[in-house]
């Protein structure tokens, strides 16, 4: 057993030890362990990032399965002393896995499991959906409103809405309005007062156009019928199908329709669009993406939106163009870090003080529901390798393991690295 660092215990003659780093949303995941034979462990320790030697400590000599958070550093050192403690089951409670040395999980045997939440929405509302079934016969047998509802998911669509409220934030400059007024500085109405860009016409730039990055877009093209542009590796063939579908109902209601380019550069998103937000996966290709000479490329007007992971964008040179060009707005969910693990809550110096940047501390998928869906989906991953389930098929859709109306599955809903380990897939 552990060393008693502070921990609370559910079913404390469980078979299997599993830990979670962190308490977490809901009770829903304690209770699909603790009814699977599961002793849960879940260190309250006060201290918002735990380090290597804290998360050995929980470890100790028998554990079965650890649940940790993408602040911790999952590598060598803690997947050799899992493999040790006889544990191969580990997941991250995010989508997000860069803390994650997935090479060395597999050294050592251990499963991978993230938080990928999307697809809820259209079974619920009897829409019949499948990689068959294109956007527009969507459009067609469904209105507007129902077919954008129904293509967003948990985590995704909960990432996304905070993009789209950093770039209306920025756009309208909302929270330099509000600190004016509770300043007490306003006198009354004046014609010049925070003055900020209409989107409606504009173009929003979306780089990583994957499930969050698709989300946002639609969000803003279908919210505010904007002109989309975005640049992915892989084409996305749904949102391209999605933005021509409305931008025909627009056209057949008497309005201007939107349109859609893919870029064939980063660089022509970074010219043309006056919002653009970043949704790529942090690795090795995408740290620093955007640095001095791109921010250059930019309109001296545009808005960039980052909720994806702070090394993306190079946060000293982000400074120096937001003090340069005082009409240039971000808005921030993430921030950057020494390494690709991770090492907020740190800004770069300057930054809190710039007026045109929104600052919040990397809430973009801080709603009830989805918090509480991903604990759900951690904590099955982990279930699913230590009982020896099979792998869900489509990771893209796992609103089976959410509905707390009935049993989930027997599977796990996404392990990374299923393919290195021979994991097979379920058939379910
Ligand atoms: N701020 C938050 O709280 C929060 C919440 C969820 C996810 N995230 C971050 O968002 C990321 C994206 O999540 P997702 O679910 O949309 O992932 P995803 O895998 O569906 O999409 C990522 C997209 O980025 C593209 N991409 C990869 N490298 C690229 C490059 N060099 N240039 C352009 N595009 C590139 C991929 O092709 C893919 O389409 C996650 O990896 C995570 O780091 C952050
Ligand atoms: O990767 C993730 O899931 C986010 O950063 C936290 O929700």
């Amino acid at each position: 057993m552990a060393k008693p660092v502070s921990i609370e215990v559910w079913n404390p003659s469980g078979k299997y030890r599993v830990i979670s780093t962190k308490p977490m949303p809901g009770t829903r995941w304690i209770r699909l362990l603790t009814d699977q034979d599961c002793r849960v462990e879940i260190c309250t320790l006060k201290k918002t990032i735990l380090s290597v030697e804290d998360i050995l400590a929980l470890i100790g000599d028998r554990c079965d399965g650890v649940i940790g958070q993408l602040t911790e550093d999952w590598g060598e050192v803690l997947f050799s002393a899992l493999s040790r403690a006889g544990g191969r089951a580990f997941s991250n409670m995010a989508v997000g896995y860069n803390n994650v040395d997935v090479e060395a999980a597999n050294k050592y045997g251990v499963a991978v499991g993230n938080t990928p939440i999307d697809s809820r929405g259209l079974n619920a509302m009897g829409v019949k959906y499948g990689p068959e079934t294109s956007n527009i016969e969507l459009f067609q047998k469904h209105n507007a409103f129902h077919v954008s509802l129904a293509l967003c998911g948990v985590l995704t669509e909960t990432t996304a809405e905070l993009a789209a409220s950093l770039s209306l934030a920025a756009a309208r400059r909302i929270v330099e309005a509000d600190e004016f007024m509770r300043a007490g500085l306003y006198e009354g109405w004046l014609p010049h007062l925070f003055v900020g860009n209409l989107l409606k016409g504009q173009t929003v730039g979306v780089i990583g156009a994957g499930r969050i990055g698709s989300a946002y877009a639609r969000m803003m093209v279908e919210g505010f019928k904007m002109n989309l542009i975005y640049y992915d590796l892989y084409q996305s063939t749904r949102l391209e199908k999605f933005v021509t579908a409305y931008g025909q109902f627009l056209k057949a209601n008497g309005e201007q329709p939107v349109t859609w380019k893919r870029a064939s550069t980063m660089d022509e998103v970074l010219q043309e669009a006056d919002v653009i937000s970043l949704h790529p996966i942090l690795d090795k290709t995408t740290y620093h993406l955007i640095n001095k000479e791109r921010l250059s490329n930019m309109k001296k007007e545009a808005i960039l939106i980052n909720c994806s992971r702070g090394p993306v964008v190079d946060e000293v040179a982000l400074v120096e163009h937001l003090k340069a060009n005082p009409m240039f707005r971000v808005g921030l969910d993430v921030f950057e870090a020494r390494s690709l693990t991770y090492d907020e809550p740190h800004m770069k110096p300057g930054l809190a003080d710039m007026k045109n940047a929104i600052v919040v501390p990397h809430i973009a998928s801080a709603s009830k529901w989805t918090r509480e869906g991903m604990a759900t989906l951690a904590a099955l991953n982990v279930l699913g390798k230590i009982k020896g389930y099979p792998i869900w098929s489509n990771p893209n859709n796992v609103e089976p393991f959410l509905n707390e109306n009935s049993p989930p599955p027997a599977a796990s809903p996404s392990i990374v690295n299923a393919k290195a380990l021979g994991l097979t897939a379920s058939k379910l």
